[in-house]
């Protein structure tokens, strides 16, 4: 089994395994997209579908923005992320539309071996992770490799996401559970401006 399939199942790979994956980098783009000034607009939204794998419509991602890779990310339209986005893209993350990430959050689609005699090489593995339309996490959540949140669902702050969410709940903790379902009654909770 070579590299690229290894690395697709799941399975362990080295450094020198995901060497040919060097070319998806984006390192000096986003070196280069974090003093961008934030009212270059334009350029920023330029820099950021050279960076990402795809880009919606009318992304803002605030700096610092921080991928392993970049090339590896696809995001729907109107997606926002705040400040201190750490996006580990070993392999794919993918996002919905109309995703909105607090502050300091962090999706890692990688992990290394707990045993320490396998942890060398930087011998790791990595799964991807998918977050729907309309997701929302809050401040300083940390998404683990092979994470499903589904259409609609709140991540409360602090949270750390090792197992898929269903669509439409609120979920948070350490380890992340959904604590209860989100329906019209929300509606009634806080009204916009009419
Ligand atoms: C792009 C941007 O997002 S920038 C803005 C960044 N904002 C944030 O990071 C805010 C994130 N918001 C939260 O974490 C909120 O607390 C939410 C969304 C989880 C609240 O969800 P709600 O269902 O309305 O929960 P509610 O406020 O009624 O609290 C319910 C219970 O959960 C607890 N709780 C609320 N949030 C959390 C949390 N993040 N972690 C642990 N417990 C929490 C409350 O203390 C309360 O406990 P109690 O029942 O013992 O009193």
């Amino acid at each position: 089994m070579d590299a690229e399939e290894r690395i697709a199942r799941g399975l362990l790979y080295t450094e020198d395994d995901a060497a040919f994956l060097s070319g998806g980098r984006r390192a000096d783009l986003l070196f280069e997209y974090n003093r961008t000034p934030p009212g270059a607009v334009e350029a920023r939204t330029r820099l950021l579908g050279r960076i990402l794998g795809s880009v919606g419509r009318n992304p803002v991602i605030a700096s610092p923005l921080h991928a392993a890779y970049g090339s590896n990310v696809h995001i729907g339209d109107d997606f926002y992320g705040n400040v201190n986005l750490t996006l580990v893209d070993d392999v794919e993350i993918r996002i919905g539309d109309g995703v909105m990430i607090a502050p300091s959050c962090t999706l890692t689609t990688t992990g290394h071996p707990v045993h320490p005699a396998l942890r060398h090489d930087y011998n790791r593995f990595s799964e991807p992770i998918v977050l729907a339309d309309r997701v929302w996490l809050g401040s300083n959540v940390v998404v683990l490799p092979g994470v499903t949140i589904g259409y609609g669902a709140v991540i409360g702050a602090g949270s750390v996401v090792s197992k898929d969410v269903p669509p439409m709940v609120v979920a948070l903790g350490v380890p992340c559970r959904p604590v209860r379902e989100i329906s019209d009654a929300d509606l009634d909770q806080r009204q916009p401006p009419r």
